[in-house]
């Protein structure tokens, strides 16, 4: 569990990016921070791992309070992907998984065997192992990009932005990638997105952000839809717009943690099914929570 208790943030040139924030993220769930630019949501993320410090407050991890850890260790005991990967150009596929293992003196051959390992892990195929990253595409350098920051085995992981420059349908497939990850591996997952349908499919829970990350609501992406909290949230969600219809499903029977996601015109685009199942395109299954996206034609000019 992290816990966040009144966190603030001032930069030294006085700007104010997070003030007085309290929450808990808890372990072995997906929690997404949400909201405009500006709002304050890579400067919690990077809180998590002190690549930023807090002006005032307290964040453990685990009851630990996390000033007392050493940042080097700290950073490299939790994973980190970024936008546009990140990744080293002029380092292969196989070493850039395995920088965070070589820092640490996993020996060369173990770190590659485990570097391996985890191109499966992220559905790529071994024969890119060798390869640079400037000769893959986006999708795939963000799936190493997730690979590395699996590769110290953490328990948790942060997300920043990181499916922000791939095109949709690429982006659709890292989704759902992201949320196979999660069943198999019961990670914890901090996730910052600005895109409110990328949270709500992801998130076990979502933290909607306003400037100064101040909290605009937090709670499942159900209780969000069911009942946003001020006209902002409804305004954020979609919901008073005709644009978007985000519905919670409840007419459809449950049926383990079945996963659907629906494409912009409410179609079952694909079927997740836990633990640990691939994603079944196109084939409509019952679900245990599915949150629709329904774009109307009309209203998405
Ligand atoms: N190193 C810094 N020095 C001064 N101000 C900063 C610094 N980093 C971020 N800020 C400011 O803090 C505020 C929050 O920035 P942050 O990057 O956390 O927001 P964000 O919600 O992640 O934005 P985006 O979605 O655009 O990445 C912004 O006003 C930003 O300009």
């Amino acid at each position: 569990m992290i816990e966040f208790r009144s966190v603030t943030k001032q930069y030294a040139d006085g700007t104010r990016a997070v003030s007085e924030f309290s929450a808990v993220i808890p372990s072995r769930k997906t929690t997404v921070f949400v909201g405009s630019s500006g709002c304050g949501k890579t400067t919690l993320l990077r809180m998590i791992n002190r690549m930023v410090d807090p002006t005032e407050g307290v964040i453990e991890i685990d009851g630990h309070d996390i000033a007392a850890t050493e940042p080097v260790a700290l950073r490299r005991s939790i994973g980190y992907v970024m936008q546009n990967s990140g990744l080293l150009p002029h380092r292969r596929v196989i070493d850039n998984i395995a920088t965070v293992l070589l820092l640490t003196r996993v020996p060369k051959a173990e770190a590659h065997a485990r570097a391996l390992e985890l191109l499966d892990t992220v559905g790529l195929d071994r024969a890119l192992a060798n390869r640079y990253p400037g000769e893959l595409s986006g999708g795939q350098q963000q799936r190493v990009g997730v690979a590395r920051g699996l590769a110290a085995n953490p328990n948790i992981l942060l997300m920043d932005e990181p499916f922000g420059a791939v095109d949709p349908i690429v982006r659709t497939d890292l989704q759902a990638e992201t949320i196979r990850l999660q069943r198999e591996l019961d990670k914890t997952i901090v996730f910052v997105t600005h895109d409110i349908d990328e949270a709500f499919l992801l998130g076990d829970q979502v933290i909607i952000l306003e400037k100064g990350a101040t909290i605009a609501q937090q709670g499942s992406p159900e209780e969000i839809l069911a009942n946003p909290a001020s006209d902002f949230v409804a305004s954020f969600i979609g919901a008073d717009r005709g644009k978007r219809r985000l519905t919670v499903s409840a007419d459809v029977p449950a049926r383990g943690d079945d996963v659907l996601l629906i494409d912009a015109g409410g179609y079952a685009a694909g079927v997740i099914s836990a633990p640990g199942g691939k994603l079944a395109s196109g084939s409509a299954s019952p679900k245990s929570r599915s949150v629709s996206n329904k774009t109307s034609q009309a209203g998405d000019a």
